[in-house]
C-alpha cells in the first residue's frame, strides 16, 4: 500500500503543468512571469516569439510559456496549445481601447479544441495606475460569467509591486 501510494504520488506529484500566460503586447505578461519567479521587476522589452520558464511548488512542475502579444504573434498563439492546463490571460487594466480586442482574443482562444479543458485565470493587471478598470470592471466587459465550459478566475494585479 505505501509503496503503491508513494509511486503514485511521484507520478502524480511530480507532474509537469503547462501553463501559457497569454494577453495584448504592452499588458504586463513578462513582467508578471519574472515578478512571480525572481519577486523583482525586471526591464522588459516586446517580447517576440516566447519566454518559457520552469515555477515548482510543493513538488509540482509548472511549465510557463509568455507569449509576445504584438498582433502579427497573436496567430500563432494556437501553436502553444496542445497540452496546456492552464491559461493566464493579462489584461491591461489602463487600456480601455482595446479591451475589446483582448475579449475576441479570449473567446477565440476558449473555442480552441486543445484548451477545452484548461482552466483560465485573468489578471486585470497595473491595478496601481490611477482610473483603470478594476477587476469587476474587466468581468463585465469580457462578459465572463458566460463561461461556462472552463473553469476561471479574475484577480486584479500590479506586476510592479506583486500585488494580487
Ligand atoms: N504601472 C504598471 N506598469 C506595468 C505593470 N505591469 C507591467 N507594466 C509595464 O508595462 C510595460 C509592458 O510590460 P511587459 O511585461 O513587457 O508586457 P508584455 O505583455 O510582456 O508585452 P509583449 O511581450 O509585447 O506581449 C512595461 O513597461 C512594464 O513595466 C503594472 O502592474 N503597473
Ligand atoms: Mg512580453
Amino acid at each position: 500500500m505505501g509503496l503503491l501510494f508513494s509511486k503514485l504520488m511521484s507520478i502524480f506529484g511530480n507532474q509537469e503543468h503547462k501553463v501559457i500566460i497569454i494577453g495584448l503586447d504592452n499588458a504586463g505578461k513578462t513582467t508578471i512571469l519574472y515578478q512571480f519567479l525572481t519577486k523583482e521587476v525586471v526591464h522588459t522589452c516586446p517580447t517576440i516569439g516566447s519566454n518559457v520558464e520552469e515555477i515548482v511548488v510543493k513538488n509540482t512542475h509548472f511549465l510557463m510559456w509568455d507569449l509576445g502579444g504584438q498582433e502579427s504573434l497573436r496567430a500563432s498563439w494556437n501553436s502553444y496549445y496542445f497540452n496546456t492546463k492552464f491559461v493566464v490571460l493579462v489584461v491591461d487594466s489602463t487600456d480601455r481601447e482595446r479591451i475589446a480586442v483582448t475579449k475576441e482574443e479570449l473567446y477565440k482562444m476558449l473555442a480552441h479544441e486543445d484548451l477545452k479543458n484548461a482552466a483560465v485565470l485573468i489578471f486585470a493587471n497595473k491595478q496601481d495606475v490611477k482610473n483603470s478598470m478594476t477587476a469587476a470592471e474587466i468581468s463585465h466587459i469580457l462578459t465572463l460569467t458566460s463561461i461556462k465550459d472552463h473553469a476561471w478566475h479574475v484577480q486584479g494585479c500590479c506586476a510592479l509591486t506583486g500585488e494580487g
